[in-house]
């Protein structure tokens, strides 16, 4: 009943007129989720390193009926930009109401074979540039009261081999921002955190990834694009999408849930919540 009641309490009118920025968003699932934020007339900046790709989408987010659509070009390798990124992308917005972390670098299914070079960068783009983005964007989420969805998967709760340097960079996030919603709740920040778990989407990386790899059943980006909106604006903690129905009760893990409540009671919070405001 609270999963299917609250799917029902979503409108497309809670995105309307909403600042949006989505990452990794000239091609797959970010690419799809500007379009159904577009249709939803929310105000969207989308962000990847190819322009010309980011030119069509804003194109298209425009024809679909967005409030506004722009684009940023640059690498989240590159920290200069993606630490000067969000005050760029709110300064088109007038603000910001909903971060959607999204963005991946590539990186080939393969044994560990001690790349650390494609750790590091998996972790750099994958992890810390979420972070960057995170700590640039909550005084403005603060002060709108809004969200942060942070796309994750499967392999982010499931150890998963052929995939070490990404599945590492994707439990990292539920780390940090699991963690990062105790604070908020902790300090009385109105600021929600999603994590989105998702299994293959058929995006053209993922399958071209996958292929001869592995057989797994893939479910639309259309729909997912539009699932990880919805999970943000009801600022659910974390939704499952595209894994078979009987894994998302395992995945929602009863018992990290009684621990994290359990480990809170160890805390002082009155002493956190005066740092948490201080400038
Ligand atoms: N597809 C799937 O099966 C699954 C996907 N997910 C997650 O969903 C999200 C999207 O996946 P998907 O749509 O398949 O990915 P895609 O490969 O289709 O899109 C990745 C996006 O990230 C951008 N990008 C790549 N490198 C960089 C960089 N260095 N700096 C900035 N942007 C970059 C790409 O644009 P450009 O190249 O122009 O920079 C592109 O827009 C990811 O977080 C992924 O982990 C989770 C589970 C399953
Ligand atoms: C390997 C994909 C991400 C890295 C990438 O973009 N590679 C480019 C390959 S290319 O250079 O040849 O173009 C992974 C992106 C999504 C992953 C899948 C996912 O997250 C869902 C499943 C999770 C499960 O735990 C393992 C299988 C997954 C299908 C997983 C496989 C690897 C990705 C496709």
């Amino acid at each position: 009943h609270y999963l299917y009641s609250a799917r029902d309490a979503f409108t497309p009118a809670m995105l309307q007129g909403k600042r949006v920025i989505v990452t990794g968003s000239s091609m797959g699932i970010g690419e799809q989720m500007a379009y159904r934020l577009a249709e939803m007339g929310a105000h969207v900046v989308v962000t990847s390193r190819s322009q010309e790709a980011l030119q069509k989408v804003t194109s298209r987010c425009l024809e679909l009926g967005a409030a506004s659509a722009h684009y940023l070009v640059g690498s989240m390798e590159d920290k200069a930009f993606t630490e000067s990124f969000v005050a760029r992308a709110s300064e088109l917005l007038g603000g910001l109401d909903m971060l959607v972390l999204n963005h991946i670098t590539s990186c080939p299914m393969s044994l560990f074979r001690g790349d650390m070079n494609m750790v590091r960068r998996v972790m750099e783009v994958n992890f810390l540039s979420y972070v960057t983005l995170t700590a640039a964007a909550e005084p403005l989420l603060s002060r709108s009261n809004g969200s942060i969805v942070v796309v994750s998967s499967l392999a982010g709760k499931v150890p998963t081999p052929l995939v070490a340097p990404y599945s590492a960079s994707k439990f990292a996030l539920d780390g940090f921002f699991s963690s990062l919603r105790r604070e908020y709740s902790m300090t009385k920040v109105n600021v929600s955190v999603t994590l989105c778990v998702l299994g293959l989407i058929d995006t053209n990386t993922a399958m071209r990834a996958v292929e001869g790899i592995m057989s797994m059943p893939s479910a639309p980006k259309e729909e997912c694009a539009l699932e990880i909106l919805r999970a943000g604006a009801l600022r659910q903690e974390e939704m499952y999408y595209g894994a078979s129905t009987w894994m998302s009760p395992l995945l929602m893990n009863p018992g990290r849930k009684l621990l994290e409540v359990l480990l809170s009671d160890y805390f002082n919070a009155n002493l956190f919540v005066s740092k948490k405001t201080d400038p």
